[in-house]
């Protein structure tokens, strides 16, 4: 069994990306920009929002930070996004998600420039995407398939079930897999809470990604001998041996699970820093112009 290290690969691909910047600022030109919005106060969105931030000056990034109170009207939050939109130092846009019930998802995500949405959700990207152009690919898949590839992890005609449907994880995760690409070339099952045998399906498959958001769901019998398993889950669990009263579990159950695999990602230390590293690639894509990553 192998630990997939997305701490490590995610590193690899800053280092890159820091000589990049450095690159751009030698031939004079502007370094990339990215704006994110955070509303409201949610611990767990302050965090991620904080290491996007934080990941930006390692790498030389200029990055903005927008915060608002949970009753910011959703005419003044579509009034910054237009700013953020026309301001050409911008190359990238992230409005972290969930946003409070009063504010309407869609609407916000349609109103950033789908030519800055650098976490591919505007419906222009998801269209391209599932066309096979270039564009944004969301950031978690977009992270999966980079880890897939630094490993070599061969995918061409196996079985990958994906458990989750999520706009922002499973189904552009079920998109690629089944891309005729490397990685890709996978015969893809998409699983769902109305899916009826989950165990069976998962029992087949040569390649599990699980992003359901459910600690410890996917057990050790649910895992066929040599499956390469991807953990996109964070959750939260209370624990009080801990200063922060809580510890992150995925949403597979690692100690019965691992034993099983070739391959597994860890959480923490997986999937969520291979986001930020897809993220920070889709910006510099945005900075230089160039829509072009596929995968
Ligand atoms: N590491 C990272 O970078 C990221 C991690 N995450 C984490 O990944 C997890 C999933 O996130 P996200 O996709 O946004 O979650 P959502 O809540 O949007 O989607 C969860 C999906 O799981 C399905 N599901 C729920 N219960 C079951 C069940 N009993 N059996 C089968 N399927 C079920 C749902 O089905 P249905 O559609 O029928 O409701 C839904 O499709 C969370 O833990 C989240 O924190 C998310 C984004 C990035
Ligand atoms: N518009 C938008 N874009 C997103 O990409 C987006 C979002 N909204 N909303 C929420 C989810 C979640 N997400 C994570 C990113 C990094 C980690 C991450 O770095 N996790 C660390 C641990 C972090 C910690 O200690 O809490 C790890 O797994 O090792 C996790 C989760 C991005 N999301």
């Amino acid at each position: 069994m192998q630990i997939l290290d997305g701490k490590l690969v995610s590193k690899a691909i800053k280092d890159q990306l820091a000589l990049n910047v450095a690159e751009l600022k030698a031939q004079g030109k502007k370094v990339p920009h990215l704006a994110a919005i955070l509303v409201g106060n949610d611990g767990a969105s302050e965090t991620y929002v904080a290491s996007k931030v934080k990941s930006c000056a390692e790498i030389g990034y200029h990055s903005t930070l927008l915060r608002f109170d949970d009753h910011i009207s959703e005419k003044h939050l579509l009034d910054h996004i237009n700013m953020l939109n026309e301001n050409p130092d911008v190359d990238g846009i992230l409005v972290q998600l969930p946003l409070p019930k009063s504010i309407n998802e869609e609407l916000v995500i349609n109103t950033i420039d789908p030519s800055k949405d650098v976490d591919g959700f505007h419906p222009m990207n998801v269209g391209k995407m599932v066309s096979g152009l270039p564009t944004f690919i969301p950031a978690t898949p977009y992270g999966i398939m980079l880890m897939l590839e630094h490993y070599n992890i061969e995918t061409k005609g196996k079985h990958a079930v994906v458990i989750g449907r999520s706009h922002i994880v499973g189904t552009p995760m079920s998109i690629l897999l089944s891309r005729n690409s490397n990685p890709g070339n996978c015969t893809v099952t998409l699983c769902h809470s109305q899916t009826k045998n989950l165990k069976e399906l998962c029992l087949q498959a040569d390649i599990v990604v699980a992003a359901i958001g459910r600690p410890d769901f996917v057990t050790g019998d649910m895992v066929k001998e040599g499956a390469v398993v991807i953990d996109v889950g964070i959750n939260r669990v209370a624990d009080n041996t801990k200063k922060s009263g809580f510890r992150l579990v995925g949403d597979v159950k690692f100690d019965e699970v691992a034993p099983k695999c070739s391959f597994i990602t860890p959480v923490p230390g997986g999937v969520g820093p291979m986001t930020i590293a897809a993220l920070l690639k889709n910006t510099y894509h945005s900075a230089i112009g160039q829509k072009g990553n596929r995968n």
